[in-house]
């Protein structure tokens, strides 16, 4: 029989570099937002339109992940909105939708609390969201995060979409004016000029927030470093180069936070006092591990056997993973892995590569050789073997996606 005290009390920390661990949780929200004001003051710039009778019909929030677009325009914007009745902020994420039809009845159900049934379609969401609208202030702006996930539905057009969305207002009795901000990694191009009503010069508005520099992540990250660690658990050089390697690697808050994180364990884990710089070093390589898996286990299905195609040819003689590959040479190990029911054909593929550099998977450029012409090469931004790490994984997350061995 266990004996609970003595598992508690071998599992109990022992002298944690850790205080209060949680603060290097990403999803917790900042009391302040720190390191950009010239963004808030953008975002409220285009807010205070309100005053003047206008608010662009969408503004696009873009830049890589961890850059903190999400948590500075929803505060930029509740703040406005609980300083101004006339001015309602919603906020969905649509991170988990496929497709056009997901994408509607997400923000059905946020703006009703009810769910749109597969019989009713995309006009019928649509119905449903302008009904629910007809209630709200004379100003919305419906904050759509991760709006670039729509993309895996062949037949969305972000300004088909939108103007379906924003030209509903016109079927209202009363005037009310609905402003889509729209969050993505990448620029979202919106075209509203199908809508006669909508000047083009006006109709739509960017922001772009880039990776954050050393001088940023210092500002935003010191608060919750103090709180995170025991006093000097955390020296101060380890801090300045930690950040100063997040800054230099990445610009990302998200991934900086896990680096600590996982330096604070390494540390417990050696029974040290305070974190080291070495903590720091292995912590570096873990992150990206880390990081860079979670990024694959979230790939759409075929994305995954792309990337997997172009990390999975061996060189004969050493045994290690080929880097770069060819274009013909991912072609013929995709043939191989991807079962025949779920291939798809060359341009998807094509185009998968484009999506997969944007995201920063993968680098590809052309190799002149000589009478063969011109050859794409592609090779990964990161070990390969991590994508053979998570494969079964991947399979067992994804029903129905069949891959030969
Ligand atoms: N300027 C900031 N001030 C304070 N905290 C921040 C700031 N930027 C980011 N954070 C912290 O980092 C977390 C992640 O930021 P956020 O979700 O806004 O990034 P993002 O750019 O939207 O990322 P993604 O594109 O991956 O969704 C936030 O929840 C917050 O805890």
């Amino acid at each position: 029989m266990t004996d609970y005290d003595d598992l508690f009390a071998e599992t109990a920390p022992d002298g944690s570099v850790f205080a209060d661990k949680q603060a290097l949780d990403p999803l917790q929200p900042p009391e302040t937002i720190r390191g950009r004001d010239e963004h808030q003051r953008q975002l409220a710039g285009m807010l205070n339109g309100v005053t003047e009778g206008y608010l662009p019909p969408t503004v696009t929030i873009h830049g890589p992940p961890g850059t903190g677009k999400t948590v500075t325009t929803r505060r930029v914007c509740q703040e406005f909105a609980a300083r101004h009745d006339s001015v309602a902020v919603e906020y969905v994420n649509l991170k988990e939708c496929r497709s056009i039809f997901s994408a509607a009845r997400e923000i059905h159900l946020e703006l009703t609390g009810e769910t749109v049934g597969a019989y009713e379609g995309v006009d019928g969401a649509f119905t449903g969201i302008w009904e629910a609208l007809a209630e709200y202030p004379a100003w919305t702006v419906l904050i759509l995060d991760e709006i670039d996930q729509i993309k895996q539905d062949a037949n969305y057009d972000p300004s088909d979409f939108l103007y379906r969305l924003l030209r509903g207002e016109g079927k209202l009795k009363r005037d009310i004016q609905l402003s889509a901000w729209l969050i993505s990694n990448e620029l979202v191009e919106v075209d509203l000029r199908l809508d006669s009503r909508v000047e083009s010069a006006m109709s739509d508005e960017a922001v772009f927030f880039g990776p954050y520099g050393y001088a940023e992540l210092l500002t935003i990250l010191s608060p919750r470093l103090e709180r995170a660690f025991s006093k000097g658990a955390c020296p101060e050089d380890v801090v300045k180069k930690g950040i100063s390697r997040a800054a230099h690697h990445w610009g990302d808050i998200r991934k900086t936070l896990t680096l600590f994180r996982h330096a604070g364990e390494l540390a417990n884990e050696r029974g040290l006092d305070a974190v080291t710089v070495e903590c720091l070093t292995e912590s570096m390589e873990l992150t990206e591990k880390d990081t860079t898996s979670e990024k694959l286990l979230s790939l759409p299905a075929q994305h995954f056997l792309v990337l997997l195609a172009a990390a999975s040819l061996r060189d004969q003689r050493t045994g290690e993973l080929a880097q770069p590959v060819t274009s013909g040479q991912l072609h013929d190990t995709y043939t191989q892995i991807a079962s025949t029911d779920t291939q798809v054909g060359e341009r998807a593929r094509r185009e998968i590569l484009t999506d997969l550099e944007t995201m920063g998977l993968i680098n590809t450029w052309m190799d002149s050789r000589g009478s063969e012409g011109r050859v794409k090469q592609i090779e990964t931004t990161f070990d390969p073997e991590w994508v053979s790490d998570v494969h079964e994984q991947f399979i067992e997350e994804t029903p129905g996606l069949n891959t030969e061995p």
